[in-house]
């Protein structure tokens, strides 16, 4: 007999990956060998260029990239867990709570729609309703968005009994409608109720695109009253609750609560950081349950079971004692054919963070991430068996965690592992003191955003929210269950995908120059040393930028003003075969997952164009950001409605457009520099310079790589209307690309 007790509830599966590894060694061996190569040039020679100097700078930037890569990818591993023998051993009633969190930002760009679906897969989850409570944050707070939940939870009571009755596997109606019809297997009672169901969903859509389209008409009373006036930037709290399970029923709904935190124009609000930490402290009053689920607004939920799956990992004995957080990967729905911007980064999932899954354990992804409520509290692992360390009475915990002595009290009830703070009160009679944590001077002098929960400064909250609990010496896992846990909507277009980027580069460079940098925590904290360089390969996007885009401008002016940075003869051999092996490398990475040809080349070429375009512009505004002379913003993503069709099908839906923002500024310059290096060099207008060293086939190469990469914006200077880049941009590059070739050739001539 094998003994219950004794089974694990995960375990971690090892990826082997021989042939990879030994192309990585020779691309890493090829690296080298250009290194050396120029060291020796130069020694032998005795001839020092500056281009020379600064290609070698950037070529051992690239090796240095090459290796903490490697360090990355080279222990893959994942988890797999076994819900069963989770239920086995604990019963339904002695599940832990969970506490479930949405943040949305904005009713324009994220269609309340999509917050309801999120939230409709929520409540329909596959566990007990008494166990769950869902907060929603609404920073755009919106009588819509507001409205749309309270239609939504009357259609909950429809909707969660017919997903259990039926085991139906997707529970974000919208998901599930365009996915499933009934046929005729179905019994006649399913396709009753399932017509009915339809009915009521279109009827509930309907509504909330008829109020939003008749925004003006809208009658501010009873509930509602509270928006009147409101404005988005400036409005006090607004906590409502809009489902309660009173009688707490397994076989209820969860509770449903709203919440709109206080902003006055003269207050930070640091954005999800600042809305996260709300979400915290009103459910610490509420419910306090000892783990938390948040997600986007647009990550509905795809595996009902994702909760039990995630409890395996928090709560196995064994392993998952200092387990801080579990990591679901994003994942998307309706995607484009073949990845045309490269959003849906399934290589990265892949490669990066099942790599890290081998190592301390994934990165915080901001998203599809359950937390353990303490570890986000601050508590070190061994806290959690042996209690704090030393006293801690009840003034420091107000000096960190605010003045509300009722949520203090719920914090240390958190710290003592005895679930719910204040018993037997329900949500409903604590809105005056969840209003009074949701106001924007509570956090006034309290140690949150700043040591502990979700940390402020950087417009990528959530890698140092993770960094920050891992530097205590927490692990995290990844939890990829079959079927998918969740699925979001990856960014439509371009100009969406790139602000995206530049908010990643900026925020991450940020947190690289931080004090809860990679390196820190590597020194002085517990992040174990692989774990520190993959956080560093994450932290560097910015900084990686810096080198590619002098690369390119390197290549440029060697070709217009006819000198050379690479070998010649046998030596450029070395930057050749580099060249191939790298490329096929990565073919042969997509290929064995399954991806095509196209999909590989999109996601190469958009990877070097997001490096050289807009991680750069995200560098420089956290340069700005970090000198003190501008603040960086959270551009909110768009997400598409699901009622505008579905985007995969659109035939023009992977053509590249543009409009008038900076970030197609940097992009279009870097291909008219290119483009102006190749016609002189066609022209044979060059600048020769005496010492016989001109530029050759390595530079030439490197140039047309990069026309090639950038070939949707060369299209784009000859399109019109949307798919054209508007004159202004092209003009703005094209006195940049002036200005360079003019200093190039300045700088030959002195
Ligand atoms: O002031 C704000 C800004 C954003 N959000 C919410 O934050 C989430 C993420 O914003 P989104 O625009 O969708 O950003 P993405 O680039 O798609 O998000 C990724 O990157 C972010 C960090 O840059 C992480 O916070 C996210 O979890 C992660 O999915 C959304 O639910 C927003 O509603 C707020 O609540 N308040
Ligand atoms: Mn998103």
């Amino acid at each position: 007999m094998v003994n219950q007790e004794n089974l694990l509830l995960y375990e971690k599966i090892w990826i082997k990956r021989t042939l990879q590894r030994a192309i990585d060694l020779l691309i890493l061996l090829l690296l080298f060998s250009l290194l050396c190569y120029r060291i020796f040039f130069i020694i032998s020679n005795k001839t020092f260029t500056i281009p020379w100097f600064l290609a070698f700078s950037c070529e051992s930037w690239f090796t240095y990239t090459w290796i903490i890569l490697l360090n990355t990818k080279w222990s893959p591993a994942v988890t797999k867990t076994y819900p069963n023998r989770l239920l086995q051993r604990l019963p339904e009633n002695e599940l832990p709570c969970v506490d479930l969190f949405v943040t949305t930002a904005d009713p324009v760009l994220e269609p309340p729609i999509i917050t309801l679906n999120t939230v409709l897969s929520l409540l329909a989850l596959d566990y007990p309703a008494n166990k769950l409570a869902c907060y929603v944050s609404d920073d755009g707070c919106s009588v819509f968005t507001f409205y749309g939940l309270l239609e939504a939870s009357k259609f909950a009571k429809f909707w969660v009994p017919f997903c259990k009755k039926y085991n139906i596997q997707v529970r974000a109606p919208f998901r599930y409608f365009s996915q499933v019809t009934n046929s005729d297997d179905d019994s006649a009672e399913f396709k009753q109720e399932w017509l009915k169901m339809k009915d009521m969903y279109d009827n509930l859509s309907h509504k909330i695109e008829d109020v939003t389209r008749n925004s003006t008409s809208f009658q501010f009373e009873g509930e509602y009253a509270v928006f009147l006036n409101t404005e988005k930037r400036n409005h006090p709290s607004i906590v409502k609750v809009i489902l309660e399970n009173y009688d707490s029923l397994s076989d209820g709904l969860p509770h449903l609560i709203y919440i709109s935190r206080e902003k006055r124009p003269k207050y930070e609000h640091n954005y999800k950081a600042g809305a996260m930490n709300v979400l915290t402290r009103v459910s610490g009053l509420m419910t306090n349950a000892p783990f938390m689920l948040n997600v986007d607004c647009d990550m509905v939920v795809n595996n009902p079971k994702i909760i039990q799956h995630a409890m395996c990992i928090l709560m196995d004995s064994k392993n998952g004692k200092d387990v801080a957080f579990v990591q679901c990967f994003q994942q998307f729905y309706d995607g484009i054919k073949d990845d045309p911007f490269g959003n849906q980064w399934v290589a990265s999932f892949e490669y990066i963070i099942k790599g890290m899954g081998g190592l301390q354990g994934p990165f915080y992804g901001g998203t599809n991430t359950f937390h353990r409520r303490n570890a986000i509290y601050g508590l070190y692992p061994d806290e959690i068996q042996y209690g704090r360390k030393g006293k801690i009475t009840e003034k420091m915990l107000i000096q960190q965690f605010g003045s509300s002595k009722e949520f203090v009290k719920s914090v240390t009830h958190a710290f003592e592992g005895s679930g719910n703070s204040i018993d037997g009160i329900s949500p409903s009679n604590l809105l005056d003191k969840a209003i009074q944590v949701s106001d924007c001077g509570y956090e006034y002098g309290t140690s949150w955003g700043k040591q502990m929960c979700w940390l402020y400064g950087s417009i990528s909250e959530d890698v140092p929210t993770g960094l920050n609990m891992q530097r205590k010496g927490w692990r995290s896992e990844c939890c990829t269950p079959e079927p998918t846990a969740f699925m979001g909507c990856a960014p439509g277009g371009l100009l969406t995908t790139m602000i995206q980027q530049k908010r990643w580069s900026s925020g991450l460079t940020v947190v690289f120059f931080s004090k809860h940098s990679p390196v820190m925590c590597t020194l002085f904290g517990k992040i174990q040393f692989r774990a520190g360089l993959s956080y560093c390969w994450l932290t560097n996007w910015g900084l990686r930028s810096v080198f590619e885009v002098s690369y390119a401008a390197l290549v440029a002016y060697c070709i217009i003003t006819n000198t050379s940075i690479f070998p010649k003869g046998l030596g450029l051999w070395i930057p050749l075969t580099l060249f191939v092996i790298y490329t096929i490398h990565t073919l042969q990475e997509y290929l064995s997952k399954g991806l095509s040809l196209r999909f590989w080349w999109n996601n190469q070429r958009m990877i070097t164009m997001r490096s050289t375009s807009v991680w750069f512009i995200g560098f420089l505004s956290a340069m700005l950001k970090l000198l003190g002379i501008s603040d960086t913003i959270f551009e909110v993503t768009q997400k598409e409605s699901p009622t505008s069709g579905v985007i995969g099908d659109d035939a023009n839906a992977g053509r590249f457009t543009f409009d008038e923002s900076p970030a197609f500024v940097v992009g279009t310059t870097i291909l008219l520099v290119q483009l102006t290096a190749l016609v002189v060099k066609i022209l044979g207008v060059q600048l020769v310079v005496h010492s016989g060293n001109g530029c050759g086939l390595g530079e030439l190469m490197c140039s047309v790589y990069l026309v090639v990469c950038y070939w949707p914006f060369l299209k784009g200077l000859f399109a019109r209307g949307k798919y054209g880049i508007p004159l202004s941009t092209i003009f703005k590059s094209a006195l940049l690309t002036f200005i360079f070739v003019h200093f190039s050739r300045i700088a030959v001539v002195s």
